[in-house]
């Protein structure tokens, strides 16, 4: 039996904009359980990205509890969920926020030396295929090359979770596929949770579950049994 991760326990979240409020999560539950590669999959506008940033200690709950190796987060206060976000979580963005001014090398150390379990920069470079552009700077690399040294600044970090916005979103299909090669390798070898979201539907297979959500809610949770590897998936 694998062990439960991370539960959302109907999850609501509300933006109040004036006399107006937006419910951006309404009623969200589902579970992750350890090692998983999910997808969260939805339409534009559909709160993908509030699920994320809830998981990830960015973004607090209106109600409901988002329980982490059975801690509920949504109880810590900033300071509990500053080192939450510090030392749990590795985060990929859409667009790298890598540090202009640091070599990629100095981007991965400065990130991930002050978690206390951190892994070698170096090494975590290597892993992800730049060994030779270490001392190169954001502005030297291609966008996969960036988008590679962003995984490795959120791996560097040895956090319990990764988690992934769009991390393809920038990035041609060839050079967006290698990079999803690259989280599914370092998902299976190292059997790091990690939660992507995506709007290609395409890609769902590579996932042991799929989190598919709709206007704030879980529309369908889907396990799959067996994944196929992204080589494998053409869209
Ligand atoms: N800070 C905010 N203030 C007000 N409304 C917000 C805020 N953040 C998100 N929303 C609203 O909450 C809803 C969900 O947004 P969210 O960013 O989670 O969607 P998403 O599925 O990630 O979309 P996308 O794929 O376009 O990034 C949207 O209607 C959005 O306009």
């Amino acid at each position: 039996m694998k062990k439960k991760l991370i539960e959302f326990k109907n999850v609501t979240k509300e933006y109040k904009l004036g006399d107006v409020s937006i419910k951006a999560l309404d009623g969200v539950g589902f579970s992750i359980y350890e090692g998983e590669f999910v997808v969260i999959l939805g339409a534009s506008g559909a709160g993908k990205s509030t699920i994320l940033n809830i998981l990830g200690g960015m973004d607090i709950a209106s109600s409901g509890e988002v329980l982490i190796n059975e801690n509920n987060i949504t109880q810590y206060d900033e300071k509990k969920l500053t080192t939450f976000r510090a030392e749990e979580v590795g985060f990929v963005f859409q667009f790298y926020n890598l540090i202009p001014n640091l070599t990629a090398l100095e981007n991965v150390e400065f990130a991930s030396e002050v978690c206390k379990d951190h892994l070698d920069a170096k090494e975590v470079l290597g892993k992800v295929g730049l060994d030779d552009r270490k001392n190169n700077f954001p502005s030297q690399l291609s966008g996969g090359e960036q988008q590679r040294v962003a995984i490795a600044r959120a791996v560097a970090k040895n956090p319990l979770l990764l988690l992934c916005d769009e991390p393809t979103g920038a990035l041609d299909y060839k050079t967006g596929k290698s990079v999803l090669k690259l989280l599914q390798d370092l998902n299976k070898e190292t059997q790091k949770c990690i939660v992507l979201i995506t709007h290609n539907a395409a890609i769902t297979p590579i996932a042991d579950q799929v989190i598919k959500v709709k206007s704030g809610k879980i529309e369908e949770v889907i396990t799959n049994v067996e994944t196929q590897s992204i080589e494998g998936i053409e869209w």
